[in-house]
C-alpha cells in the first residue's frame, strides 16, 4: 500500500470526501430522527433550509478545511452557528480507482469544491411532515399520496471537485438508500473521477445500467416546475415523465437505467447542484450541459446559478439530439 503522502492530492481529496459525505448523511438522519427541522425560508416559499442542511454543511466544510487547510470550498448554505461534527483525518475510504495521469500533479489553488449538503430539501421536508402525520394517525398509512416517505430517496449529499473550472470528480451520497429494507445497509455512496480506471468505468459504488433501448423516460423537477420547464420536457416526446426531487437523485436515475434524460429548463439549479452529479455521470460515459449544449464551468468566481438550465443524458444516449429538440423559445428564455 502507498504511504498517504505519496498519494496524489485528488484521490486523497475524493477519498476523504467520501468519508465526509457518509458522515453528513448520518447527521441528516439524526436531525430527522429528532423531528425538529427548524425550517427557514430563503429566497421564496420553495427555497427552504433545515437544520439538516446547516449541520451537514458545517460538517463538510469544517472537515474539508481541517484536512486540507486553505482549500477553496463553496457551499449552498450561509455560515451557521451550532455544533460541528468533524471527521477524523484517518477516516478515508480505501481508493478503488487510479488517478488519471493529467490530474496527478495538481496544486490546491487549481481546485474549487462545490458542496450541496442536502439536495432535495423540498422533498426532505415533505417526507418529514408525512412521517409526523403518520405518527399522529397511530402509525397507519394516511394515504397522503404525494406526501409519501418514499420522498426520502430523493435526498442526497453532493461534493463536487472542479479543477481549472471543469468538474473532474464527484461524490453522491444517498443517506436513505435501502431505508425500507431493514436487512440491508442503510445509505450508499457513488463517486467517480472523469477518466479514471476504477471499477465500473471510473464510477464506484453503484450499479451502472443502461436505460431501455426503446422509449424515452425524462426525469424533471417535482417542486420547481414552470411552463418553460414543461415545454422542454414535452419537446423530448417522452414515453414517461418522472417528476422527482434533487439534481443528485435525477442523475442517479440516469445511472441505474430508470431514465434516459434529465431536463430542467430553468435558472433555478446552482453550481453545487450539478458539479458532483456531472462528474459522476461523465465518468460513466453520460453527459451534462446547459439546455443549449454548452459546458457548465465551475471557477471560483463564476455565477452560482446555472442560468441556462440543465440537460443531462444517460450513458449511450445521443446528447446532441436532445439539445436539438429543445424549442428555440425555451432556449431564448434562458440567458446568462
Ligand atoms: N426555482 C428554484 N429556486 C431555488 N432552488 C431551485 C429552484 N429550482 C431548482 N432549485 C434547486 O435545484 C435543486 C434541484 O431542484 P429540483 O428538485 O426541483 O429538481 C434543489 O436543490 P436543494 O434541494 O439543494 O435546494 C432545488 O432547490
Ligand atoms: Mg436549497
Ligand atoms: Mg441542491
Ligand atoms: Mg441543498
Amino acid at each position: 500500500m502507498m504511504a498517504a503522502n505519496t498519494v496524489p492530492l485528488l484521490p486523497r481529496l475524493v477519498s476523504s470526501s467520501v468519508a465526509i459525505a457518509n458522515h453528513a448523511g448520518k447527521i441528516i438522519r439524526d436531525v430527522l430522527n429528532k423531528g425538529d427541522l427548524q425550517i427557514v425560508q430563503k429566497e421564496h416559499v420553495k427555497d427552504l433550509q433545515t437544520e439538516a442542511d446547516r449541520a451537514a454543511q458545517r460538517c463538510i466544510i469544517g472537515s474539508l478545511t481541517k484536512h486540507f487547510p486553505g482549500l477553496i470550498i463553496i457551499g449552498e448554505e450561509e455560515e451557521s452557528s451550532g455544533p460541528v461534527q468533524l471527521t477524523e483525518q484517518s477516516s478515508v475510504v480505501p481508493l478503488k480507482f487510479t488517478c488519471p495521469p493529467h490530474l496527478a500533479k495538481l496544486s490546491q489553488e487549481q481546485i474549487v469544491v462545490w458542496v450541496d449538503p442536502l439536495d432535495g430539501t423540498s422533498e426532505f421536508t415533505e417526507a418529514t411532515a408525512a412521517a409526523a402525520h403518520k405518527c399522529l394517525m397511530g402509525n397507519h398509512d394516511t394515504g397522503c399520496g404525494a406526501h409519501s416517505t418514499s420522498l426520502l430517496d430523493h435526498v442526497t449529499v453532493l461534493i463536487g471537485i472542479a479543477v481549472d473550472g471543469k468538474t473532474v470528480a464527484g461524490i453522491i451520497h444517498q443517506p436513505y438508500f435501502n431505508y425500507k429494507n431493514k436487512e440491508k445497509e442503510l445509505g450508499r455512496t457513488i463517486y467517480g473521477i472523469i477518466g479514471s480506471a476504477g471499477e465500473n468505468d471510473g464510477v464506484v459504488g453503484g450499479l451502472l445500467v443502461k436505460p431501455p433501448p426503446t422509449g424515452c423516460v425524462v426525469a424533471t423537477t417535482r417542486s420547481h416546475a414552470s411552463s418553460t420547464v414543461n415545454d422542454a420536457v414535452s419537446s423530448c416526446d417522452p414515453t414517461e415523465v418522472l417528476r422527482v426531487g434533487g439534481a443528485g437523485h435525477k442523475v442517479l436515475l440516469l445511472l441505474d437505467g430508470s431514465a434516459h434524460a434529465y431536463v430542467f429548463a430553468s435558472p433555478g439549479c446552482k453550481k453545487w447542484d450539478t458539479c458532483a452529479p456531472q462528474a459522476v455521470l461523465e465518468a460513466a460515459g453520460g453527459a451534462l450541459t446547459d439546455i443549449k449544449g454548452d459546458h457548465i464551468l465551475y471557477h471560483r468566481h463564476v455565477q452560482h446559478r446555472n442560468s441556462e438550465g440543465v440537460l443531462a443524458t444517460a450513458p449511450g444516449q445521443d446528447h446532441a439530439a436532445y439539445i436539438r429538440k429543445i424549442p428555440a423559445h425555451v432556449k431564448e428564455n434562458l440567458v446568462k
